[in-house]
C-alpha cells in the first residue's frame, strides 16, 4: 500500500510505501502491481535500471523515447540522496513544459511515478548516491531523446555550481517541439 502524494503536475506522483520496522532493521514492498492498481496506476514493469552517482552534483538528464517506446518510469533511491526531476513534455496539458522535483533518499523511501509524455533528470546530492527505477517499455537506442539539461525554456532551477555531465547530456540540443512525439 502507498500513500499517495500529488505534485504541481497532474499525473506526476509521490508513492510512499509503507514501511515496517523494528529492531533488525525494516522491510517494505518495493514494487507491487496490487498497490499500483490500488493507487489508480497502470503499470507493468518491463525492465529495471541502476544508476550509480559516484560525486556530488552528477546530473544525468534530461531523457525520453518517443512512443512507441515511450516509458512511464517508477524511480527510487536505495542510497544517499538524489532530486528527480520531471519535465511534461505533453504538448496538449496546461502543465506543458513545466516541471517538477522531488527529493528522494535512502532514508525517505519516496518513489517518483512519471508517466510518459515527461523528460526525466536527476541530480546526486550525496556522493555514491544510487537509484533504481522501473520502465514499463524496453530500451530503444532509436527512440531516445536528450535535451539539455539547463535549457532555458524549462528553466529547472538544479541549484548546482559545476554539474557533472556525461559528453551526450553536456553536448545535448536545447529542446524542438518536433523532437519528441508524444
Ligand atoms: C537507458 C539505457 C542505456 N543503456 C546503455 C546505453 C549506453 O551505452 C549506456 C549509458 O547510457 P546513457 O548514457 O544514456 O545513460 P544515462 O545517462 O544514465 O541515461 C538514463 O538517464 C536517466 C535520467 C533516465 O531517465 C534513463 O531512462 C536513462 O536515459 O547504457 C542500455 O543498455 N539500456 C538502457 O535502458
Amino acid at each position: 500500500m502507498y500513500r499517495v502524494e500529488k505534485t504541481e503536475i497532474p499525473g506526476v506522483l509521490i508513492l510512499t510505501p509503507m514501511v515496517f520496522e523494528d529492531q533488525r532493521g525494516f522491510f517494505y514492498e518495493a514494487y507491487s502491481e496490487k498497490a499500483l492498481q490500488e493507487a489508480g496506476i497502470d503499470f507493468m514493469a518491463k525492465q529495471e535500471n541502476r544508476i550509480m552517482n559516484e560525486y556530488v552534483g552528477v546530473i544525468r538528464g534530461l531523457h525520453f523515447q518517443n512512443v512507441p517506446y515511450a516509458q512511464a518510469k517508477i524511480v527510487r533511491c536505495t542510497k544517499g540522496h538524489v532530486d528527480d526531476v520531471a519535465v511534461d513534455l505533453r504538448k496538449d496539458s496546461t502543465t506543458y513544459l513545466k516541471w517538477v522535483m522531488v527529493g528522494l533518499s535512502a532514508q525517505n523511501h519516496k518513489q517518483l511515478y512519471i508517466p510518459k509524455g515527461f523528460a526525466h533528470g536527476v541530480i546526486s546530492r550525496e556522493s555514491h548516491s544510487e537509484i533504481e527505477y522501473y520502465v514499463d517499455e524496453t530500451y530503444c537506442p532509436e527512440a531516445d531523446r536528450t535535451v539539455r539539461f539547463d535549457d532555458p525554456l524549462i528553466g529547472i532551477k538544479w541549484d548546482v555550481e559545476t554539474p557533472i555531465l556525461s559528453a551526450k547530456d553536456q553536448n545535448a540540443p536545447l529542446y524542438k517541439e518536433s523532437d519528441c512525439n508524444f
